[in-house]
């Protein structure tokens, strides 16, 4: 029997020695350190906006032999700042790891208990088949504190309220995957841990996955979503492959640079997109944006106008929208005829937010579409290729 995973609890990234980044996720992205671990190695901060919190963990020393120096995690080694481990929350962490490992899965730290005056926790680490992502296991139903045993609430955190910046949670984590290894990937998420298939979009075939192609782009793109969770706060896993022929794309430029595949973004959930992005921009966060025709060809402003936003706004801040075709949602257990038109959905890409061509952040702003924008994903791909002839 597969395991049920509720939504994530934490995602977790490492930075290699001396590189300050969650000082930025801090201060641009305005995500507010709620705890710390600190040892005489490492430093472990969990910086929070309502339910997404990212674990950053960093080595103050450069090396050690121990993989062991980073609680609820392992060490990746990184060379290069990566997200490679996302926490599920679960019932019975024993029970999982054991029925894992079964299938083939390596137990990376068993079932370990912790606590503190606050209650205790159980967690283990999986390793997951793609690339250098784990998975930590945790229950914890019997704590009662902040955060986590192991770290020490961080008191006075600025006020994360009326800032203008509206995230909610975690959406999706999309993986890049190797050629020809994301159906594998789906397939291992489905068995390992319950997860449910989920089309990305109307026209995706369910035996194929999701191919774009066309237009200088080529991937191809499968989803899956947590069997748990609150309705409609649920996480999407996407994996996307590159079918690229040239290899001076997004997908297989994660590849080349992060040194294989892995997390290449998180997509945080907001409610207000528009003051969202508006905030984080005169806070330095630097997003990509599509070339201006994008919002006055093939109907865009007409489009953006019916969905009842603005299209001089969204132009202003490069925001990418896209309305689902009416009656022809193709979800599995929605109804057509539920409310009929205008259900959409907005992003927006921050570039890279490490030194590599690697890892990143979306805004998305469901208003109803609970899939994935194919326009707004043309547009993004089509910026990066201007962004990356531009580095070059
Ligand atoms: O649209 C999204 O958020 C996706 O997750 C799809 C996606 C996958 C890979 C890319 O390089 C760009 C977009």
């Amino acid at each position: 029997m597969a395991a049920s995973l509720s939504r994530p609890c934490f995602i977790s990234l490492h930075l290699p020695y001396r590189q300050g980044w969650g000082q930025h996720l801090a201060s641009t992205f305005r995500f507010q350190p709620v705890a710390v671990r600190e040892t005489p190695r490492v430093r472990q901060v969990a910086l929070q906006r309502e339910s997404a919190i990212f674990l950053v963990n960093e080595r103050l020393a450069p090396a050690s032999t121990s993989s062991h120096d980073f609680l609820y995690d392992i060490d990746p080694q990184p060379t290069l700042g990566t997200a490679s481990n996302v926490c599920f929350e679960v019932d019975d962490v024993p029970g999982l790891c054991k029925r894992l490992q079964s299938q083939g899965c390596s137990l990376l730290v068993p079932p370990t208990e912790l606590r503190d005056d606050a209650g205790s926790v159980t967690y283990g680490v999986v390793s997951s088949v793609v690339g250098n992502i784990s998975h930590t296991l945790l229950d914890r139903s019997c704590y009662q504190g902040l955060f986590l045993p192991g770290f020490q609430p961080i008191q006075g955190a600025p006020s994360a309220t009326g800032d203008g910046i509206k995230i909610t949670h975690f959406d999706h984590i999309t993986y890049v995957c190797p050629r020809g290894g994301a159906r594998a990937a789906l397939d291992w998420y489905q068995r390992c841990f319950g997860f449910q298939r989920f089309l990305l979009n109307p026209r995706e075939r369910p035996a194929e996955g999701y191919v774009l192609g066309g237009q200088g782009v080529g991937m191809l793109l499968l989803a899956l979503q947590s069997a748990q969770g609150t309705p409609g706060h649920g996480c999407k896993l996407v994996f996307a492959e590159s079918l690229s022929q040239n290899g001076t794309n997004q997908v297989d430029t994660f590849l080349e640079q992060h040194g294989g595949a892995g997390i290449q973004h998180v997509g945080l959930c907001t409610t207000d997109i528009v003051s969202t992005t508006r905030a984080l921009q005169q806070r330095g966060a630097r997003f990509f944006t599509p070339p201006t025709t994008y919002y006055s060809q093939g109907g865009k402003a007409e489009e953006i106008r019916g969905a009842g936003q603005d299209p001089h706004m969204l132009a202003e801040l490069g925001i990418l929208l896209d309305t689902t075709v009416p009656g022809d949602k193709g979800q599995p257990g929605t109804d057509a005829t539920e409310s009929p038109s205008q259900e959409y959905l907005m992003q927006i890409f921050t570039h890279p937010i490490f030194s590599e061509e690697t890892f990143f952040l979306e805004l998305i702003d469901r208003r109803g579409a609970p899939g994935f924008g194919e326009g707004n994903i043309r547009a993004l791909w089509k910026a990066v290729q201007v962004y990356m002839d531009q580095q070059q």
